[in-house]
């Protein structure tokens, strides 16, 4: 997926200003900057929610792709049908994709969840549902906005390992991220967004060798620097 010199407006607010990005197969790429700079923006762009006003997004239409959001979207239904119901939005009939909503639970750890209303889970397992619903899609390539971040600690590190698990079956990963931790832990090359704009794009290492990064951009090490301090 490549996009470039894309600009991207929401309304008349002018967001990403001439942005480049290339994502290859097999790549754990991480978002990171401050507030507002543009990561959300970025991610649902890359994944068909907002359109480019100037530039090229290219991308193989044959990838299948899920995205999964701070906070999950639910309808005050059972967990098995919020999850048979992405499937079926996206093609798959009904009857098959109630089929695959057990072993999508049991992937999450949520066996036996399937008729609970979804809207009464805690926010912890209301994310592994939007995680079993990506996962229920077989997606090549996931984007993440922030999963990890409206939850407490214990949640935080089961989404995080399930995190892990995608990137293990070898899925293809976006995530923007506030956690720097998170990002050693899980990402192989890191892009810094300050204002809509794109100022680093590295792998981890180089990333976190402060040298390089300053090297690179002085405002992308600022910024590391002050979320280290
Ligand atoms: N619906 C909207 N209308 C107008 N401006 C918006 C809208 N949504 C976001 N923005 C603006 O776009 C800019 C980028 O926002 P975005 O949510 O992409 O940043 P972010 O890096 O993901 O922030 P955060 O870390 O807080 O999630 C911000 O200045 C924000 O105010």
């Amino acid at each position: 997926m490549e996009l470039r010199q894309a600009d991207v407006a929401i309304g008349r607010a002018a967001i990403l200003h001439g942005l480049s990005l290339r994502v290859a197969s097999g790549e754990r790429l991480a978002l990171i900057g401050a507030n507002g700079s543009g990561k959300s923006t970025l991610l649902r762009t890359l994944h068909g929610l907002l359109p480019v006003a100037a530039g090229q997004l290219q991308r193989d239409t044959a990838i299948r792709q899920a995205m999964v959001f701070q906070r999950p979207f639910l309808l005050r239904t059972s967990v098995a049908r919020n999850l048979a119901l992405g499937l079926w939005l996206s093609g798959v009939p009904w009857r098959e994709a109630m089929g695959r909503v057990e072993p999508a639970l049991a992937r999450v750890g949520l066996q036996g969840a399937a008729q609970r209303n979804a809207r009464h889970l805690s926010a912890g397992q209301q994310q592994r549902v939007a995680f079993a619903r990506a996962w229920s899609l077989q997606p090549d390539l996931l984007f993440l906005d922030e999963p990890t971040a409206s939850l407490d600690p214990p949640a935080k590190r089961e989404v995080e390992a399930l995190m892990a698990g995608f990137a293990q079956a070898g899925t293809t990963m976006v995530f923007a991220s506030h956690n720097l931790g998170q990002v050693k832990r899980l990402a192989t090359r890191v892009a810094y967004l300050e204002q809509g704009r794109l100022l680093a794009d590295l792998p981890v290492a180089e990333f976190f060798d402060r040298g390089r990064l300053a090297s690179v951009s002085r405002e992308a090490d600022l910024f590391l620097q002050g979320e280290m301090a």
